[in-house]
């Protein structure tokens, strides 16, 4: 069977893009797996699929894949991308376009200059709704680790933008270890439903680079959900005042978080590379 899809990427975290309002396909893990190769498939950070709504009073249902087949609750990148897809297609003609995932719901609104902004929802702080194994809410955690046979300790805020993240604050994000820190944190039993783990190194009280090592995937070009992540981390933390610059290895996001309860505010942009069709 052939099936219609686009290659797309916000600041390099790429996509499989899959209509499947127009097109009918069962989507396993192990076809996910499979187009996500780089050599033997399409190639993709995640696969995001847009189907119709099943709740009311929303435009679409946004489904997302990690790259391992696992099905994730939230892309900040992907739901930029997503927006831009259901309007080149013609699915709707709207510049506010609300979506359900698989833990909420998300409201994208498309810029005249086409940046996307996401309205990403409150970030989610209480350790068991994140989920986090911790006795008590806190802004950082103590987290062990053992790194080769060495126990070592490292300092970290936890924090869900509907999937769940680790922030660890670095003096400079080039020589973090993002590569070697990024996968024992990720699979840390503190983070039962593993996590995103971010590195963050802030500039200023408006700027911050940061490196993610995704949940599924590995280090990726750029994370969106990261990035409000490692936002509303610093903040806590005292050290940011909004809006923040997030400098990923792919390009810019503008991110703000005005205090606890108040949405994050994601705003970037989103493009199309080509259109394909795959044997599945
Ligand atoms: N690239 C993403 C996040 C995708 C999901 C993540 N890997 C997870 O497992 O939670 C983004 O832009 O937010």
């Amino acid at each position: 069977m052939l099936v219609r899809f686009t290659k797309m990427h916000g600041l390099g975290n790429d996509f499989m893009v899959l209509d499947l309002v127009t097109q009918r396909i069962k989507v396993t893990p192990k076809l996910v797996k499979k187009l996500g190769d780089r050599h033997l498939g399409v190639g993709f950070d995640q696969l995001l699929i847009v189907e119709p709504p099943t709740e009311p009073d929303v435009d679409f249902c946004y489904r997302i894949f990690n790259q391992d087949g696992s099905e994730v609750e939230n892309c900040g990148n992907g739901a930029r991308c997503f927006a831009k897809f259901v309007r080149d297609k013609r699915l709707t003609g709207k510049t506010n376009i609300t979506v359900q995932t698989a833990n909420g719901r998300a409201q994208l609104k498309v810029h005249p200059d086409k940046k996307v902004e996401v309205d990403m929802g409150a970030p989610v702080l209480r350790p068991a709704d994140i989920p986090f194994v911790a006795n008590q809410q806190a802004v950082t955690y103590a987290v062990d680790l053992n790194v080769n046979g060495e126990t070592k300790t490292v300092e970290l805020s936890a924090i869900s933008m509907g999937n769940p993240h680790g922030v660890l604050l670095v003096d400079d994000t080039e020589s973090a270890p993002v590569e070697t820190l990024g996968p024992l944190l990720e699979t840390h039993p503190q983070f039962p439903a593993k996590a995103n783990i971010g590195f963050m190194q802030v500039i200023n009280r408006h700027e911050v680079n940061l490196r993610v090592f995704e949940r599924g995937v590995g280090e990726t070009q750029a994370c969106g959900t990261g990035a409000c992540a490692a936002v509303v981390a610093g903040a806590l933390r005292g050290k940011l005042d909004m809006p923040v610059t997030v400098h990923l290895p792919g390009g810019d996001l503008q991110v703000e978080w005005r205090g606890e309860g108040q949405p994050v505010i994601m705003t970037g942009p989103a493009t199309t590379v080509f259109e394909g069709q795959v044997f599945i």
